[in-house]
């Protein structure tokens, strides 16, 4: 009898019990897990990951995984004696450049995080953009150059970011047939656009239109700070998109943290409830802000 009190056991017994209204509210939904690069190199914590997603598929919740390897891609082309330079978070990305982050996303890292859920017991199918025609393209305007490569006026230099793509239609039939055959999807941010040509789609920004084209309810960027970090590195718990503004504008946000910040804004204009930027290097971070009162990382809702 005296086991029953055991501290330990009740605690575990509340966590179960707090995560209960939380199972109810979100049975049936579809949530996008947009698994980052930066957030993947520790193969216990990819497993700590793996065990989340097939959670969340057993108690009836429909994760979508979206993944993104830019450190991966960066190694590769390192390698291969490639030089690599970024504009505002996105890679300026010739053609050879193109086909090497599809070799590393479509096909490495992509089988690596299906073989991942496989042994935490789930059924994952591996595709990309390309595949069921799921992903069109279109070209990212090219967006003014940083200050450190302005011209010699001063001006900041215009830079053709090349393969760099933005889906333009999304196709969900793919995704659905894979969830309502009871597995995970593991997306690729690959694209392919009207004349077949393989663009390189910045993984934030794939995981956001997924989720606007999909209706999800959540949408996940786990990547490897605790959340957005105001200029002291304390982290902003909630922001609205008019607070993303503003932070882009006073240099707060910087590099990778852009696009996240602006897929964020886009999928809640487009009906997700809410997004959340996540620390994947915590384990089990997902599932602790899911599953109990204390949220972690940054909150983004409309
Ligand atoms: N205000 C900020 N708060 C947190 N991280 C920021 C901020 N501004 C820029 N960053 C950068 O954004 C990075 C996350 O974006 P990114 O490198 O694209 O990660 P991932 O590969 O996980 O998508 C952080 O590692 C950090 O260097
Ligand atoms: C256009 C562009 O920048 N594409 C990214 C795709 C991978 C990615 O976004 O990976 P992370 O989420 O790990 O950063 C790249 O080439 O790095």
């Amino acid at each position: 009898m005296s086991q029953n009190h055991d501290p330990a056991m009740l605690a575990k017994a509340q966590t179960l019990t707090e995560a209960l209204p939380y199972l109810q509210r979100y049975a049936g939904k579809t949530f996008v897990v947009k698994y980052g690069g930066h957030a993947m190199g520790d193969p216990e914590l990819a497993q700590d990951f793996a065990e989340d997603i097939v959670l969340l598929k057993a108690v009836g919740i429909n994760p979508v995984v979206v993944h993104g390897g830019g450190p991966q891609i960066g190694r590769m082309l390192k390698a291969l004696g490639i030089e690599s330079k970024f504009v505002d978070g996105l890679r300026v990305t010739d053609k050879q450049t193109a086909e090497v982050a599809e070799m590393v996303l479509a096909g490495a890292i992509n089988k690596e995080l299906v073989s991942w859920i496989a042994r935490a017991g789930g059924k994952a199918i591996g595709i990309s953009g390309k595949d069921g025609g799921m992903v069109i393209a279109r070209k990212v305007q090219s967006k003014k150059a940083p200050k450190a490569i302005e011209g010699e006026d001063g001006d900041p230099i215009v830079v053709d970011l090349g393969f760099v793509g933005e889906p333009d239609r999304i196709d969900t039939t793919v995704i659905d047939t894979i969830v309502n055959a009871g597995m995970i999807p593991v997306i690729a941010p690959i694209g392919v656009g009207p004349d077949g040509e393989t663009y390189n789609i910045n993984a934030d920004t794939m995981a956001g239109a997924i989720a606007a084209a999909l209706g999800a309810s959540r949408l996940f960027l786990l990547t490897d700070v605790p959340g957005v970090l105001d200029k002291d590195k304390n982290l902003l718990t909630d922001l609205r998109p008019a607070d993303i503004a503003r932070l882009a504008e006073d240099g707060t946000i910087s590099g990778g943290m852009i696009p996240k910040l602006e897929t964020c804004v886009h999928a809640v204009e487009a009906g997700c409830e809410a997004t959340v930027v996540l620390d994947g290097r915590v384990p089990h971070a997902m599932l602790l802000e899911i599953f109990t009162a204390r949220g972690a990382g940054t909150l983004i809702r409309a």
